[in-house]
């Protein structure tokens, strides 16, 4: 499947066990063209649990694209209105939204320095990144938060000046990111419009990211650059991210696109 372009492999693991290593994923991601490979499993309290791997192998707790792609499959095979999926992130709502796009309710977005993480404490909206060659380093003050997993965003005037698979790589493993981040390029078009690239933590650079997305709205909203919703442009589809006021959760409603289906 794929959310505006990010690609998945998902596994109904639900009457039948899952239990890749990394070598395993990676060999799936590398061979179905995955940013992120998933499993379906039941889960006794809520709809299904959902587990997420990066095609790098790691476990990871939080993909909002993914999760959207599985909600679409869920909503249409129990007929419901809403889906509950456990992530291990939370337990996230997904519903039909119009002209066949999904929506996802990520919950609130979390703040503090340690909650991203960052090594150290430092203020969340622009923090120091020191990158570039040895001899001639330079700071970089990308803003900081979490939606589940961490994500760091440099506001930048043109999106597609930036070589990102040559930034990307140093800032994801930065010593002020103890368990990785991922790095987002965002240029602010207008209040309700963003251009959005995203070298994903344990992917690279993907088609779209979800909870990149809701990332970017979130530090641009925060910072007064954008207002609480936006569109955002990503190389793969359009999403639109809604910061609610009202209690404090971020939506994320785009496309989904089942490609095929095969049992293995
Ligand atoms: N594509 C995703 C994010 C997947 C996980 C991410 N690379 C991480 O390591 O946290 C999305 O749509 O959110």
């Amino acid at each position: 499947m794929n959310g505006a372009g990010n690609a998945f492999a998902i596994f109904d693991a639900r009457d039948r066990k899952f239990t890749p290593d990394a070598d395993r994923i990676r060999a799936i991601a590398e061979q179905m063209q995955a940013d992120q490979v998933m499993s379906i499993e039941r889960d006794t309290m809520v709809d299904s649990y959902l587990r997420i791997w990066n095609s790098s192998g790691e476990e990871v707790d939080a993909c909002g694209n993914g999760t959207r792609a599985v909600a679409h499959l869920l909503l249409a095979e129990a007929q419901k209105d809403q889906v509950k999926i456990r992530t291990n992130a939370g337990v996230l709502k997904g519903q039909k939204a119009d002209n066949g796009l999904v929506t996802i309710d990520m919950g609130s977005p979390l703040m503090g320095w340690e909650d991203i993480p960052l090594s150290e404490k430092m203020d969340v909206r622009g923090v120091d990144v020191r990158i570039g060659p040895m001899d001639k380093p330079y700071l970089a003050k990308p803003a900081v938060v979490s939606m589940g997993n961490p994500h760091a965003v440099f506001f930048v005037d043109d999106v597609d000046a930036y070589d990102i698979p040559n930034i990307g790589p140093l800032v994801e493993w930065h010593p002020l990111f103890p368990e990785g981040v991922n790095v987002g390029f965002a240029q602010v078009i207008d209040r309700e419009t963003i251009r959005l690239r995203v070298w994903e933590r344990g992917a690279g650079l993907t088609k779209a990211c979800g909870t990149g997305a809701c990332a970017a709205l979130v530090c641009a909203a925060r910072a007064g650059k954008t207002e609480r919703r936006a569109k955002l442009i990503l190389d793969g589809g359009e999403l639109i991210i809604h910061w609610q006021e009202s209690d404090d959760h971020v939506l994320m409603t785009g496309p989904v696109e089942l490609e095929m289906s095969f049992e293995v």
